[in-house]
């Protein structure tokens, strides 16, 4: 007898039922998309991933977790927010990957992350599953004895579901190393345990070194690599980047060191525009302003002379030879992706996740320019949390050179594995289709090997 169940439904089957089982969810959906094209051709002709259904399977989370979070702001108003943690994914590891505080954060926002972090965290060859996490609750403006409420508050209900061995958060927009001790101390007074249960934490309490440079160094060690593959080099190299927080100024850092100029920075107000380059010293005192005085990037137009502030706008229409989106989901359009195509653009690293839109990845895409989806090129954060992890398991710590020396292997060993899937011939190699394929294949088998589940 004929099953109801077709297992060989083509992309845009799958497509409508994904849309249908996440009605609104755009973001999630364009994550889903953006995977499902290059996975349903790579498993064409092998049975075995259409059996097992797995897409299907990755493409719904493990478990949403969901909470209230109240807390208590400096005029004693009673304040809720929302909680959540998305486990996406624990194939290959106990689940990992950020925690984010931004007003936008919503439920689909979060499985879209989850569902990166998965492919993303294959990528890093360390074993480690996908998840993310938050809250719509917005740190800016809030002092520190609110940000630590929340963040106690947010742990109370959080501290039950992860754990060393099952899930362990880390930072992500809005959260950074305050944030972090905040909820590691609320765990550790909850459950009466030292455990590495969160990465990012300060180096004094069993963080490791190179963590919060991780990202924004690696997102320009694969760009470098991209480079390398194709003649090129980031010494010279004109910059654009968008951002200003923990990503933003550590690629713009690395990339000062080898070579390259930057010329912009953004965040959710506009952008500035420095034609002399944003050096070493300009760096400092964007991570002064945004760490210690939580000011606004257009304080840097009325510092610096010659640099300009452009209200309400995003960086794309500055000409340069490399761009960096930095910020957030989204925020590089079709539009914007042409104008950089037009004006020469020669490569695409995203420190961000999902930072250009369907339509934007296209431009890239037809273009032939060097493009590194996020879910590779920024994988460098994720992976020295997963360093991390073992030193916290091991209870020992390496140093920042070596812990260097990693960061820089594991960036290039996911740009090899970008390549062994991605390469289109001619010397043109596709990064989306490479990093989808590579991060896919792993966690597809580890899931054959466990039957249905
Ligand atoms: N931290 C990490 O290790 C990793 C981060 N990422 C990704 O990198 C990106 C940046 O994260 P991170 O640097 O840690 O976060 P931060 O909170 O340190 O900085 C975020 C920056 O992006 C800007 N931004 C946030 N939302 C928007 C928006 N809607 N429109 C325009 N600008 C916006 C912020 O501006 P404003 O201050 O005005 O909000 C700020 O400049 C995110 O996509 C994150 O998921 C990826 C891998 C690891
Ligand atoms: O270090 C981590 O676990 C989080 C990194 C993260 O959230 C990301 O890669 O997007």
């Amino acid at each position: 007898m004929a099953s109801v169940y077709d297992r060989h439904v083509d992309l845009d089957q799958f497509m409508k039922g994904v849309k249908k089982r996440n009605h609104g969810q755009t973001e999630f959906i364009q994550a889903v998309q953006e995977v499902a094209q290059d996975i349903f051709e790579f498993i064409e002709d092998k049975e075995q991933y259409h059996t097992a259904q797995i897409l299907r399977r990755i493409a719904e989370p493990d478990r949403i977790v969901s909470f209230r979070v109240c807390w208590e702001d400096d005029e004693h108003n009673i304040r809720v927010q929302r909680g959540w943690r998305v486990q996406n994914n624990n194939a290959i590891g106990p689940y990992k990957g950020g925690i984010r505080f931004h007003s936008s954060v919503n439920e689909s926002v979060l499985k879209f992350l989850a569902f990166e972090q998965t492919f993303k965290n294959s990528l890093t060859g360390l074993p480690m599953g996908g998840g993310k996490g938050g809250s719509n609750f917005n740190p800016k403006g809030k002092s520190d004895s609110e940000v630590m409420r929340f963040c106690q508050s947010f742990m109370s209900e959080l501290y039950r579901h992860i754990g060393p061995n099952t899930d362990v958060p880390a930072g992500d927009i809005g959260v950074g190393g305050r944030e972090i001790g905040y909820m590691f101390g609320q765990y550790k007074r909850l459950t009466g345990r030292w455990e590495g249960v969160l990465t990012g934490k300060a180096t004094e309490y069993g963080g490791s070194q190179m963590r919060p440079e991780a990202t924004g160094y690696g997102a320009v060690y694969f760009l470098q690599n991209m480079l390398k593959h194709a003649g090129h080099d980031v010494e010279g190299k004109t910059a654009v980047i968008s951002g200003s927080g923990n990503v933003a100024t550590h690629a713009a850092e690395k990339i000062v060191q080898l070579g390259g100029k930057v010329l912009t920075l953004s965040d959710s107000g506009g952008f500035i525009h420095d034609p002399d380059g944003i050096d070493q010293e300009k760096i400092d005192w964007v991570k002064r302003l945004k760490n210690e005085r939580r000011g606004r990037i257009s304080e840097y137009a009325d510092h610096f002379t010659g640099a300009t502030y452009h209200d309400g706008k995003r960086p794309w229409d500055v000409t340069c030879d490399v761009a960096l989106p930095c910020a957030t989901q989204n925020e590089l359009n079709e539009g914007e992706a042409k104008e950089l195509v037009e004006n020469g653009v020669i490569a695409v690293s995203e420190g961000a996740n999902m930072p250009t839109t369907l339509d934007g990845v296209k431009v890239f895409h037809d273009a032939k320019i060097m493009y590194g989806p996020g879910k590779a090129a920024n994988a460098g954060g994720v992976a020295v949390s997963g360093l991390e992890m073992s030193q916290n398991s091991e209870r020992i710590s390496w140093n920042q050179e070596r812990l260097g020396d990693m960061l820089t292997e594991l960036m290039a060993d996911i740009h090899e594995k970008c390549v062994e899937y991605g390469d289109q011939g001619e010397g043109h190699v596709d990064y989306v289709k490479g990093a989808n394929i590579a991060g896919f294949k792993k966690v597809a088998d580890a899931m054959l090997a466990f039957g249905v589940v």
